[in-house]
């Protein structure tokens, strides 16, 4: 019988937001925390056996009183620390689940990017499918414009086949097992240049599945990110 953990990622500062006065995910959308946006759609999903936040050290009681505020005592919910980086902040909530549940084969655990408020009951559910059959998926949608390769930043390197290409969004999705082992076999250079969970399996060779993403599904990561996803709420484009 599997398992299936959520892990809302809510550890970082946000600091590409500018200069507020907490990190962006705390962040009103509409008179709500980003993070509770999130939340909210986790928790209507019943196959999630428990749904971690992680959250920086000190934000935590701030993140559980938020909870607290605007959702209230839920069973499946908890808060634990982050990480240093978003791949050690997974990985903290890995380590509490070791530690509190153990881990089994079966186990799989569908990360988000807790500032990622609009994605769908549908993208969460192709993920727990596809995650029980193929061990990592990655949510993606297909390139809108010609993506370049600079290695300077001055020219081109190279322009790969826009057909092939594709922006990677979360949840990305894995069993835990695999995602830990392949995560242990990086060296601290590989690590430091990841920006995303899928590639920690796709160094060690495995397979990652995509699930349709949506335009809608944005990171909420500067000030215009914000904006936009006012509009988005104001203009109801982001629909399930
Ligand atoms: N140590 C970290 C870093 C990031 N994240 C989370 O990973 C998601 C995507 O990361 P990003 O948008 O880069 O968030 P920040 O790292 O907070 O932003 P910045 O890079 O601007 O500081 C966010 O929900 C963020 O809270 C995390 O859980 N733990
Ligand atoms: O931590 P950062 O926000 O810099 O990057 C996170 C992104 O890479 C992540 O949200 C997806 O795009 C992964 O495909």
């Amino acid at each position: 019988m599997s398992v299936i953990y959520a892990e809302i990622l809510a550890g970082g500062k946000g600091t590409r937001m500018g200069n507020v006065n907490m990190p962006k995910q705390f962040l009103a959308l509409n008179k709500k925390p980003i993070l509770i946006h999130t939340l909210e759609k986790f928790i209507l999903n019943p196959e999630f056996d428990k749904i971690i936040v992680v959250s920086p050290r000190e934000w935590l009681n701030y993140t559980n009183d938020i909870i607290q505020r605007y959702i209230g005592y839920h069973e499946r919910l908890v808060v634990v620390e982050g990480g240093s980086d978003r791949n050690e902040s997974i990985m903290s909530g890995i380590r509490y689940i070791e530690q509190t549940f153990g881990l089994f084969d079966d186990d799989y655990i569908v990360t988000h990017d807790s500032v990622r408020p609009f994605l769908t009951h549908r993208i969460i559910k192709e993920n727990i499918e596809l995650v029980q059959k193929y061990k990592a998926v990655d949510t993606a949608i297909g390139a809108i414009d010609t993506i370049i390769e600079s290695e300077d930043g001055e020219s081109i390197s190279q322009i790969p086949k826009r057909h092939m290409m594709y922006q990677g969004q979360t949840p990305q999705s894995f069993h835990i097992k695999t995602l830990v082992s392949s995560y242990n076999q990086l060296t601290a250079a590989q690590k430091s240049e990841l920006t995303d969970a899928c590639k920690i399996c796709s160094l060690s060779g495995i397979d990652v599945k995509i699930v349709k993403g949506e335009m809608f599904n944005i990171k909420i990561t500067t000030p215009y990110d914000l904006k936009v996803a006012n509009a988005i709420l104001q203009e109801g484009i982001a629909n399930d």
